[in-house]
């Protein structure tokens, strides 16, 4: 990315982080039970409104009123599979826009036609780790069930590939995220390994993606601005955490503090 357009993205996503806060997007979350809790604070200190909703009795009804959807498979079952595919194509219906986590889908068969049933569906912006991503573009990968066993750098292939294919975006997050769509590419830095060992980062930063995506058209913009919020907050964070414990609670309350014009240059990565 030459110097020009790295000062423009990063512009921008001080813009877009300023135009989420003063809107508080309603985003609808259908994430695992690991990731709720941790997802709901990070919206909630990030600006937007988070509001778990699964069922398919109502999940296509809620995503027709919410701003945004995010759709991770972590923890699965048919019941909520239903409820996920009522919701996207409810928000596809409604033309809002969706995030999909494929958590794992490489893992087992019900997550493998889960992951290819939303593709089908879609998506707007795809949030995964290196290896969910090789696996998603049909690559060979090293993944460990939730947790990546590749680097970013290995992914890039892959996530242009899907981009292209499917006409997403898509994000790779690691110690350096890389996000793309079929015309444009940014690396963000940033962050702290720590992030890594506590669980459902990951997926509280997809539905971040969803608050962002709800108020930027531009869902390759949106998608940078979230990551490059994370890895603000996770910067400033690792300066005083002594550990995983204190960094999560921390996390949260650097989200919060954090303002537009603090989301610095270096963010944004050749
Ligand atoms: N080594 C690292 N250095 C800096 N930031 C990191 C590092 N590892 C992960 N992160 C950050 O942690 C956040 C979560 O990304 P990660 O790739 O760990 O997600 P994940 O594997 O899907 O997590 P989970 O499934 O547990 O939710 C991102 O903001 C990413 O940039
Ligand atoms: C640990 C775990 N297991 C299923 S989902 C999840 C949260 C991190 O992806
Ligand atoms: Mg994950």
């Amino acid at each position: 990315m030459s110097d020009v357009s790295s000062k423009k993205l990063h512009a921008d996503i001080q813009a877009c982080f300023a135009s989420m806060r003063a809107t508080n997007p309603l985003v609808h979350c259908i994430t695992n039970y690991v990731a709720m809790n941790i997802s709901a604070n990070v919206l909630l200190a990030a600006g937007a409104s988070p509001a778990m909703v699964h069922s398919p009795e109502e999940s296509g009804e809620f995503a027709a009123i919410a701003s945004s959807l995010t759709v991770n498979i972590g923890t699965l079952s048919p019941h909520w599979i239903e409820g996920m595919k009522n919701a996207a194509n409810a928000a596809n219906e409604a033309g809002k826009p969706w995030v999909l986590d494929p958590v794992a889908h490489f893992a087992t068969s019900l997550r493998r036609e889960a992951a290819a049933d939303l593709m089908a569906l879609k998506p707007t912006i795809v949030r995964g780790n290196a290896s969910e991503i090789m696996a998603l573009a049909g690559e060979a990968s090293s993944g460990q069930g939730v947790d990546a066993g590749d680097e970013v750098a290995a992914a890039e292939g892959a996530a242009r590939a899907l981009a292209k294919q499917h006409d997403c975006v898509v994000a790779v997050t690691g110690e350096i995220d890389f996000v793309c769509d079929a015309n444009r590419e940014a690396r963000i830095a940033g962050g702290s390994a720590l992030m890594s060992q506590i669980t459902a980062m990951g997926c509280s930063l997809t539905t971040l993606v969803g608050a962002f995506a709800a108020v930027e058209k531009d869902a390759f913009l949106a998608t940078a601005a979230s990551l490059a919020l994370f890895a603000e907050a996770g910067t400033w964070t690792a300066q005083t955490a002594k550990g995983p414990g204190s960094f999560a609670w921390q996390f949260l309350d650097q989200l919060t503090a954090l303002q537009p014009e603090d989301i610095s240059a270096d963010r944004v990565v050749a």
